[in-house]
């Protein structure tokens, strides 16, 4: 399957998208809300881990309300060196730049395959082809990374090491949010081996842009997702039945709910669907770390969160990865993943 990249280094001047890129979008999808009554929360990291117990408790709040409004925010002051992301953004730049002969030894097929890059989500399924082209590796509990190019390997290795460490205070936050203790999610979950992987997206200018879309609407499957991009903007979210353009200051990751969050929380925090859109002028990169239990863990909503007659579980008890291998081996369709282990009111 040939990469977007390639699609439109080999069409100079193309004009219009071909059909197979052609997406449907309903009726209430649009228009996208530029609001600034939809501001996105924003988080300062820095009050959680060095603030007066005042400020701290003033942030779990904030944080609470932003897991359980918005299923997605902010996070600033963050202590995750700039030159850090940049060089991130810039290596993973590089590796859209290789051949497409030298990226084709990454053309990994299976979901579990600890790297894989491609275009579009499961262009085998995909009946219609999504305008990115990625590159998925593993990096925790066993780091994997491209050889190529050079510098790769170094770089992601210390940017996914500081995304792990600030997942997991932000999961100490949310854990003290929902009245568990700091340490209950970490704890519970085993996330000394949680399994992270890292993701990197590339949307190529479109020419059609209000055709075609750089990823459908949907949520992720893991506890928190990461995110920053090379400062093209592109990422909306579905908020209040509304879809919201995220635009986020240069320096501050995004971070959204997965699925397992929901699962644990019993939904009290709900997984945020999402898409992005792509757009005519730019080239737009964007880096995904998911942070999730290991692969092997049953999770289910906490015990602590679950009342047999207040707050009936909502959900069934699932492999993480038999979660994973569902939502990745089927077409993406919102969060109907879900739908396999939730439990319907009687
Ligand atoms: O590129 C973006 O803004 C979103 C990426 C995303 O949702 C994903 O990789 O799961
Ligand atoms: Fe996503």
């Amino acid at each position: 399957m040939t990469s977007i990249k390639a699609l439109v280094a080999e069409s100079a001047g193309l004009t219009s998208i071909p059909p197979r890129y052609t997406f449907t979008r309903s009726p209430d999808d649009e228009p996208v809300s530029d609001d600034p009554e939809d501001s996105i929360p924003i988080i300062d990291l820095s009050l959680l881990t060095h603030g007066t117990p005042d400020q701290r408790s003033k942030t779990i709040h904030q944080l609470g309300k932003a897991c359980q409004d918005w299923g997605l925010f902010t996070v600033i002051n963050h202590g995750v060196p700039e030159s850090l992301m940049k060089a991130m953004t810039g290596a993973c730049g590089d590796f859209f730049n290789l051949t497409e002969e030298e990226k084709r030894e990454y053309g990994g097929k299976h979901v579990l395959d600890s790297i894989r890059c491609g275009t579009s989500i499961n262009a085998s399924v995909d009946k219609v082809l999504f305008w990115r082209d990625f590159l998925k590796f593993f990096v925790h509990p066993q780091f994997h990374s491209p050889s190529k190019p050079a510098g790769f390997r170094e770089i992601s290795l210390e940017y996914s090491k500081r995304g792990r460490e600030l997942a997991m205070e932000l999961l100490k936050g949310i854990s003290m949010s929902l009245g568990l203790g700091d340490t209950y999610i970490q704890n519970a979950l085993n996330l000394e081996s949680s399994f992270q992987i890292l993701i990197a997206n590339l949307y190529p200018p479109c020419p059609e842009p209000e055709l075609a879309i750089g990823l459908p609407p949907h949520s992720d499957h893991g506890l928190l997702t990461l995110l920053i991009q090379n400062e093209i903007s592109g990422l909306q979210v579905q908020h209040q039945s509304k879809w919201v353009n995220v635009n986020s200051a240069p320096n501050a990751f995004i971070v959204n709910i997965g699925d397992q969050m929901e699962i644990m929380s019993n939904g009290k925090y709900e997984s945020v669907l999402h898409r992005a859109s792509v757009n005519e002028k730019a080239t737009r990169i964007s880096i995904a770390t998911i942070i999730g239990p290991p692969l092997d863990m049953v999770v289910g909503p906490a015990p602590e969160l679950v009342h047999r007659e207040t707050n009936a579980p909502a959900y069934t008890r699932m492999k993480y990865k038999e979660y994973l291998q569902l939502q990745q081996s089927n077409q993406v369709d919102g969060k109907s993943c879900l739908d396999h282990v939730r439990i319907l009111p009687a």
